[in-house]
């Protein structure tokens, strides 16, 4: 019986496990239970989804293996640690899933690649890439360049700024509890468990609290910030334990456990509303009627050939408006192509891009993805 339909509906899923899961106590990695939770993805990719996932535990694995009997607090030791760890986690997860003939690959990311736009789309067409061609990327934090400031620190936030990245519906957090309770539950016997809220609900915060077990680092304060975080894209966040059986397989088809935050908006709208509200446009394209009718009609991506002008000081990744001949606004979108770049590329067959150019970059000015349409 499905009883959380938009869940099961959901097609592209970000899994993160925690720390506080991945590790038998402190005693390095888990590497049964990584076993069953890659055994459950391995199902999801036979059902048809695509998954992404962003595991935690080089910390904790680079500890056993240097003698360290607690996290350290010194962000050389981390940073060693985790160094150490980051080889062992993803030799355990290639491992497992090569039992079910699934490629893995590592992708180690930081805030920068995350925050500057250049980057962002560089790591989404990335990853965009791996997930089309049937691997399963495996994402964690670069923990070896980053320093205190600048460090996400905790995986949950990540795992929203990848759901975001990806597009995901959904991003599954899998923990050492049931899910949110509105009290923390190691301090609180009569703590009791949420089933649903609204994402951007402020009172879970309240309810949350920033203490994390032994080896997790944000408590539940970054999984409801997350939550908030993975629907400004239209995602869905399920909180779960990463201990129930088959959890994975179970929430993603439907089935009640676990916390459920939703959206308030659905992803075409968040999107419509993210471009609309966050990004100041810094230039636009004028596109022929051809342009204006196959974005229109058909909802495609916009090509250089279908472009006329371009006026604005724009860079890879800045929102450009898309104009019709007589000025009137067709569309906003992330453009993959400078100003510069753009006007040689004006009019021109995406296939003499390289030519041009002198590299291959995207055959699309903006993709259909990253436009929306007024
Ligand atoms: N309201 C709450 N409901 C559930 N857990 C909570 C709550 N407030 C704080 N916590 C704590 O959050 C911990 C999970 O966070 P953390 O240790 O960072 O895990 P992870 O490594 O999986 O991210 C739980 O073990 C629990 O003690
Ligand atoms: N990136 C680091 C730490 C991340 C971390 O512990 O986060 P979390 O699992 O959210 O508590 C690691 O792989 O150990």
């Amino acid at each position: 019986m499905v009883i959380r339909e938009e869940i099961a509906k959901a097609q592209r899923v970000v899994v993160k496990i925690g720390s506080a899961l991945l590790t038998n106590d402190g005693q390095g990695l888990d590497v049964d239970s990584i076993g069953s939770w890659v055994e459950q993805i391995a199902m999801l990719r036979k059902q048809g989804k695509e998954v992404v996932l962003v595991s935690s535990g080089s910390i904790a694995a680079g500890m056993k293996r240097l003698g360290f009997l607690s996290r350290p607090t010194q962000v050389n030791e981390l940073q060693a640690a985790a160094a150490v760890g980051q080889m062992e986690l993803v030799g355990v997860y290639e491992s497992h899933f090569e039992r079910f003939g699934l490629n893995t690959a590592q992708i180690l990311l930081t805030h920068d690649d995350l925050s500057n736009r250049r980057r962002y789309l560089n790591a989404r067409s990335s990853l965009r890439t791996l997930v089309g061609l049937g691997v399963v990327p495996i994402v964690n934090e670069n923990d070896t360049v980053v320093t205190d400031e600048i460090r996400f620190g905790d995986n949950d936030t990540l795992g929203a700024l990848v759901t975001n990245l990806v597009e995901a519906d959904l991003l599954l957090i899998l923990t050492d509890q049931n899910g949110l309770y509105d009290k923390n539950p190691r301090d609180h016997k009569d703590a009791t468990l949420i089933s649903h809220a609204s994402a951007s609900d402020d009172t879970l915060e309240s309810m949350a609290s920033g203490g994390a077990g032994v080896l997790g680092s944000g408590g539940m304060l970054t999984k409801v910030r997350a939550a908030k975080l993975a629907a400004r894209s239209g995602a869905h966040t399920l909180i779960a334990s990463g201990r129930e059986k088959d959890v994975i397989v179970r929430t993603v088809s439907g089935e009640k456990l676990g916390t459920w935050l939703l959206p308030d908006f659905t992803p075409i709208a968040a999107r419509k509303q993210w471009l609309a509200g966050h990004l100041k446009s810094r230039g636009a394209l004028i596109l022929d009627d051809g342009a204006v009718k196959a974005l229109r009609k058909q909802g495609t991506s916009l090509l250089p050939v279908g472009v006329k002008d371009a006026e604005g000081s724009f860079a890879r990744g800045d929102m450009v408006l898309c104009v019709d001949e007589q000025g009137d606004l067709v569309a906003r979108g992330l453009v993959n192509y400078s100003i510069a770049e753009t006007l040689k590329l004006l009019g021109k067959p995406s296939s003499k891009r390289g030519d041009i150019l002198g590299y291959e970059g995207e055959p699309e000015l903006i993709h259909r993805d990253d436009l929306v349409i007024i």
